[in-house]
């Protein structure tokens, strides 16, 4: 999606000026945001058909749903009266009609509950796709990151304050449309029957409404934002360890660990605890406001009941008709809690979609990136700082590096040289200066990273789930890839590079794989291999079921007729070539599913992402220390690979010997100043 797009499509409310977790005080901004993001779905070109149908859907059934309720409090009237006056005809006449009733209403109803839900699936589908997308745009994700102060839990807002956003507001929606239609449709009776219980009615309204939102309704609604932040960052805390457990176990952090975790659960108790309290407080006035309408009609209109201008019908309809008007206009009084929920979620929402349209406008006069032309990376006086200015880490840089050549970079830890390749990447361009690169670039970065998916995945990472697998896997994913484009289009154009050379819907990619893998993996049958038994042993004894019928942990899995393929052949020439010869018998397959993180080696990670690295035959490779916890040996034999596959590569080590390896080298000197050598006079330095 280009940045202009991304914009359009994103910017939810000209009232959204502040970026950031604010404190929803104010209604008029809050329906202001609200209707901000709620439009964002009946505005887009390609849903908006779709929304606007289920609209008018739950308009219509909410028509006809008050009209019944009219109708019924007609039909009422008719049989209290047969009732009151001993009237068996009319009696059963009236009991026919309710019969007739049901038989109506209980279908009617149901599909109008069915509609409700489809809108708020629909809506919600929507909405989180169009996140996930921005989210993903222009490494927004990873953006997001580097300002923690910007957004809280951003995970968090995409599925859990969206999945409660559309819910809410439909439901909250279609009631107020209903009882507008309400007071609409019984005021005509009221005041037929009694127009001082009507004009009273009013006035009570109002007052109790007041009272309700000064009285409660800001407290109420910032102490659910506190409590959604808070829950938040307990989740966060607990997956954290998740993602870290082998490092904790070994420091023994479980102490410390788990009393982060106490304190985090202690605060969010402490504020549910608060929010419980004001709940009561408002409970309290909410049942004396009802309670103190039930005598009234009655109280009103006695008088003319017992002088016989009234029937008891008459009087039970208006008594009916008082307190159904009553519901509708106390509204904002019963309902505070969900409302203040709403707002709580809406400002979250607001805000995750205000940082992003920051994110996409970036930040004008940065480091200007430009594709090169003939293949060769070149920085142009370039001046860069970490994002937010505290460390200078090159001052007016210039080098060329040519397809042929290959750079080394050195210096001491902490001295910028990671920075330098952030820059290159597009992630840090806080600074000056120009770089000119080739698109088709590939970054090992410091941190192995393992997807979560087969061995095939981790070799062909970031490639498109369609492209690293068989048939099965193809069809399920275009399947789910159309699903995806009937579901919004458009794309993020995260713009990682493809071997197959499809990478200009990248986007789309991304969520045909997060859908596929959602599905659980049924596409494919689990054959546990004999040489596989010390990970089957392990799977079993976690005892984690899985969708497809396996288990968690290393599984050996049958790809069919797959196997044979020409990038079968040529992932297991690969795992030879970076040193890996038994990984896929140890494993059972390049169809073995697994936690790679934590499963391999820290060595045998850097290994498989050198694989990957010439599996992509890149223009250019960037290794940021990607060789860092091998033996010399098989370094050596890794570059002397990289040397053969690659044109043109830049790697970052604190070996300088690797110096051999590289046709030059930039030593960093610090406060921003680098060196350029060549790399067989820098090796010469180094013995002299
Ligand atoms: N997101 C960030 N915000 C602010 N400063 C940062 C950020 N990331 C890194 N830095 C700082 O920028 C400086 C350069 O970091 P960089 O990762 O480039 O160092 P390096 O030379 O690669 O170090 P090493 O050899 O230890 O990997 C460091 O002082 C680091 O603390």
């Amino acid at each position: 999606m280009n940045k202009t797009a991304l914009q359009t499509v994103l910017v939810p409310t000209a009232a959204m000026t502040s970026v950031g977790a604010t404190q929803a005080s104010d209604f008029r901004i809050v329906l202001a945001r609200w209707i901000g993001v709620a439009r964002l779905w009946w505005r887009c070109p390609t849903e908006k058909r779709r929304a606007w149908l289920y609209t008018a859907a739950c308009a219509g059934l909410s028509l006809a749903n008050v009209l019944f309720l009219l109708y019924i409090s007609y039909v009422q009237n008719a049989f209290q009266s047969a009732l009151s006056e001993k009237d068996e005809a009319g009696y059963f006449k009236a009991v026919l009609r309710f019969l007739g009733i049901i038989v109506v209403a209980a279908p009617f109803f149901a599909l109008t509950d069915y509609v409700d839900s489809c809108l708020t699936v629909a809506w919600r589908s929507w909405l989180t796709q169009h996140l996930i997308r921005s989210y993903f745009a222009g490494h927004a994700y990873f953006k997001l990151k580097l300002d923690p102060a910007a957004i809280d839990n951003p995970d968090q807002r995409i599925c859990d304050d969206v999945r409660a956003y559309t819910a809410t507001s439909v439901s909250l929606s279609i009631t107020i449309a209903r009882k507008a239609l309400t007071c609409v449709a019984f005021a005509g009776l009221l005041w037929s029957l009694a127009p001082r219980l009507a004009v009273f009615l009013i006035f009570y309204a109002v007052a109790g409404t007041w009272v309700t939102v000064a009285g409660f309704g800001r407290r109420l609604m910032h102490l659910i934002y506190s409590v959604l932040q808070q829950e938040a960052d307990l989740r966060f805390a607990l997956v954290h360890v998740r993602e870290n457990a082998e490092s904790i176990a070994f420091y023994s952090g479980d102490q410390r660990e788990a009393e982060l975790a106490r304190t985090r659960l202690a605060r969010v108790i402490a504020t549910i605890f608060g929010k419980v309290r004001w709940e009561a407080y408002l409970s309290l006035w909410q049942n004396t406001y009802v309670y103190a309408t039930i005598l009234l009609p009655s109280l009103l209109l006695y008088k003319r009941y017992f002088a016989g201008e009234l029937r008891f019908g008459d009087l039970s309809q208006a008594g009916f008709a008082f307190h159904t008007i009553e519901r509708a206009l106390s509204f904002i009084v019963t309902r505070l809690s969900d409302l203040s929920q709403l707002a709580a979620q809406t400002d979250r929402l607001d805000a995750l979609l205000a940082t992003l349209v920051a994110q996409a406008e970036g930040v004008p006069g940065g480091v200007v990136r430009k594709p090169s032309t003939d293949g060769s990376v070149a920085l142009e006086k370039l001046t860069l700082s970490t994002p937010h200015g505290e460390m200078l880490v090159a001052k007016d840089l210039s080098l060329t590096l040519a397809p042929g050549q290959s750079l080394l970079i050195v210096g001491a830890s902490g001295v910028g040289k990671t920075s330098l390749m952030r820059a290159v990447a597009g992630l840090w361009s806080t600074g000056s200066g120009t770089i000119a690169a080739p698109t088709d670039m590939f970054f090992l970065p410091q941190r192995p990273y393992m997807p979560l998916g087969t061995l095939r995945d981790q070799l062909t990472f970031p490639d498109s789930y369609a492209t690293t697998a068989g048939p099965s896997r193809a069809a399920a994913s275009s399947k789910s890839g159309a699903a995806a484009d009937g579901l919004g289009g458009g794309s993020s154009g995260a713009g990682h590079r493809r071997r197959s050379g499809d990478d200009g819907d990248s986007g789309s990619g991304d969520e045909e794989r997060g859908q596929e893998l959602a599905a659980g993996g049924s596409r494919r049958l689990a054959i546990l291999r004999g040489n596989t038994s010390s990970y089957r042993r392990l799977s079993s004894a976690r005892g984690e079921a899985r969708p497809d019928g396996g288990a968690r942990g290393m599984l050996s899995l049958d790809s069919g007729g797959a196997a044979s393929t020409a990038q079968d052949a040529e992932l297991r020439e690969l795992l030879e070539t970076v040193c890996l010869p038994n990984l896929l018998a140890r494993v059972g397959g390049l169809d073995a599913d697994a936690d790679w993180a934590h499963m391999l080696s820290l060595g045998e990670q850097q290994r498989i992402s050198l694989a990957r690295l010439l599996y992509h035959k890149p223009a250019v490779a960037f290794l940021d220390e990607a060789t860092s916890a091998l033996d010399t040996a098989t370094e050596r034999a890794l570059y002397t690979q990289l040397q053969q596959h690659c044109r043109c590569y830049i790697s970052i080590a604190h070996r300088r010997q690797l110096a051999a390896f590289h046709t030059h080298v930039l030593e960093a000197t610090g406060g921003g100043a680098w060196v350029l050598h060549d790399a067989t006079a820098y090796l010469q330095s180094l013995q002299d």
